[in-house]
């Protein structure tokens, strides 16, 4: 079977600075994959390129066999590409509910009306947030505005789901919820790419992870294995710690 999301060569370049270093790795349909690598490494600008808020410097990428790379964020959205943000990106002065139904509105699969607002609350609820509906997100945490954003991204229906470290600032019971929640959502058939920091999400959760450090990919394969390498560990941890 061809992969569901192919990255061929991609590469993007600040000026000088090369984030993104002629990588390529392909996803298969209803894989979790890991994306990880110290800070700075190149994972966050690598999620822009695939969702559109960025376009490559060179390289290609498609879904289904279908280029994306470089068009605008909303059709790549609209082709099947949600995402959440590292930094949480809400409709402040929109409400949970009506927050959630503009991701259905304009993603994947659009929906209007009232089956959008039914997948809405459902979401919510999925999310742990039912009975939240109609509070607005400006006077919601910023763990339940992270919850927001993940219902808002699976209301699109996406064929792959990007999260930049949604379990980040999580307290450990959360943790345990937040790494329930995307075991569940990647048991019911979505493809995932979580960029994450907490090792023992990855290890938990990922069946394969492709590592990066200073914008190259160094390492792709299974989760135990890429985590034992020592080239890994070094780029992690620095040549002093390793
Ligand atoms: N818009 C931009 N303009 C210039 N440089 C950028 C831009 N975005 C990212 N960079 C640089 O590209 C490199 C890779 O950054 P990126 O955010 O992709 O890393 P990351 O692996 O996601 O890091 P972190 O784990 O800290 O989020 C960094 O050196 C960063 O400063």
């Amino acid at each position: 079977m061809p992969p569901l999301l192919r990255i061929d060569n991609v590469r993007k370049a600040f000026g000088g600075l090369v984030a993104v270093n002629d990588v390529s790795f392909e996803v298969a349909e209803g894989e979790l994959l890991g994306l990880i690598g110290s800070n700075g490494s190149g994972k966050t600008t690598m999620l822009n390129l695939i969702s559109g808020a960025l376009s490559p410097t060179s390289g290609k990428i498609a879904l289904n066999d279908r280029p994306i790379a470089g068009l605008a964020a909303h059709r790549i959205a609209r082709i099947g590409v949600a995402r959440t943000f590292q930094l949480v990106r809400v409709l402040p002065s929109m409400t949970a509910v009506e927050n959630v139904l503009a991701g259905a509105v304009f993603g994947h699969k659009r929906l209007w009306g009232e089956p959008a607002e039914a997948l809405a609350r459902e979401l919510l609820a999925k999310v742990g947030l039912r009975g939240r509906e109609a509070v607005p997100v400006s006077a919601m945490t910023y763990i339940d505005q992270k919850r927001i954003e993940l219902a808002r991204a699976l209301a699109g229906d996406p064929q792959v789901l990007l999260l930049d470290e949604w379990l980040a600032g999580l307290n450990p019971t959360e943790l345990t919820i937040g790494i329930d929640l995307i075991r569940e959502i990647s048991a019911q058939g979505r493809t995932v790419i979580m960029v994450e920091h907490v090792m023992d999400a990855i290890r938990a959760l990922c069946g394969r992870c492709v590592v990066m450090s200073s914008g190259t990919k160094i390492a792709d394969g299974p989760s135990a294995d890429v985590l034992a390498d020592p080239e890994v560990i070094r780029a992690y941890l620095g040549d002093d710690d390793a």
